[in-house]
């Protein structure tokens, strides 16, 4: 069993033909408009066509308007949506597709208020990430023995945060999650990804084989 992917941020078609072929599970597309990995909703329905059979397309939303998030998830073909800002856990359902609710951790407590997603509304899957300046796609990692604290409440769990093709191995074997995530970490510059580095990184997550037993 190897780990989920998700590369985060793609805004050119040509690159997210090329994040599929590289064994790519999940597409990001940012709609928060200050990110610097932000597209518009035509682009984004262009880069979701790119989709395979068996891949998801997730949209990443800030302190969204629900009205906003479902007007994008119908036109732009998003399969699931990340919620990645300060929305509460009675926020986190009505999209119509599963939810991701993204957490910055700064400590144990952070972890803890995970707990409250918990099987509210639609959450599906979390995501814990650093806690850069900002909302996300800040390269910065976080404290990766605190996930072992989330593994008896039985959701998935994606590591996010600073994750490279230099330590991305070294993340999933710690923390055994369902998925990695990465945005800046994969990038020549915001939003234009380095294809060598996402191809790279995909095959130093998915080598690590979860089937064996911590020792
Ligand atoms: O990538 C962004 O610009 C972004 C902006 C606002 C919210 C989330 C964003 N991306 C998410 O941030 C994390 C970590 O990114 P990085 O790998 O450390 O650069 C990741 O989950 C992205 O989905």
């Amino acid at each position: 069993m190897s780990v989920h992917v998700k590369i985060c941020g793609v805004t050119r078609v040509e690159d997210a033909r090329a994040v599929w072929a590289a064994g790519a599970d999940a597409l990001g597309l940012n709609f928060y408009p200050r990110s610097p990995r932000f597209v518009q909703p035509e682009v984004a329905a262009a880069l979701a066509r790119t989709r395979p059979a068996l891949g998801a397309v997730v949209g990443v939303f800030v302190n969204e308007s629900p009205d906003v998030i479902r007007a994008r998830v119908r036109d732009c073909g998003l399969t699931a949506v990340q919620l990645h800002g300060d929305e509460p856990p009675e926020a986190c359902a009505g999209f119509g597709v599963p939810v991701i609710k993204a957490l910055r951790v700064r400590g144990p407590e952070d972890v803890e208020r995970a707990r409250q997603y918990m099987g509210v509304g639609d959450v599906a899957t979390l995501l814990l990430d650093g806690a850069a300046p900002g909302y996300g796609g800040g390269g910065v990692t976080f404290d990766w023995s605190l996930v072992a604290q989330l593994v008896d409440v039985g959701v998935p769990v994606l590591v996010a945060g600073g994750l490279t093709p230099g330590n991305v191995a070294q993340a999933v074997r710690a923390t055994r999650p369902y998925g990695v995530d990465v945005a800046s970490g994969v990038e020549t510059s915001p939003g234009i990804k380095d294809l060598e580095a996402v191809r790279t990184f995909i095959r130093s997550a998915k080598t690590v084989n979860l089937w064996e037993r911590h020792t």
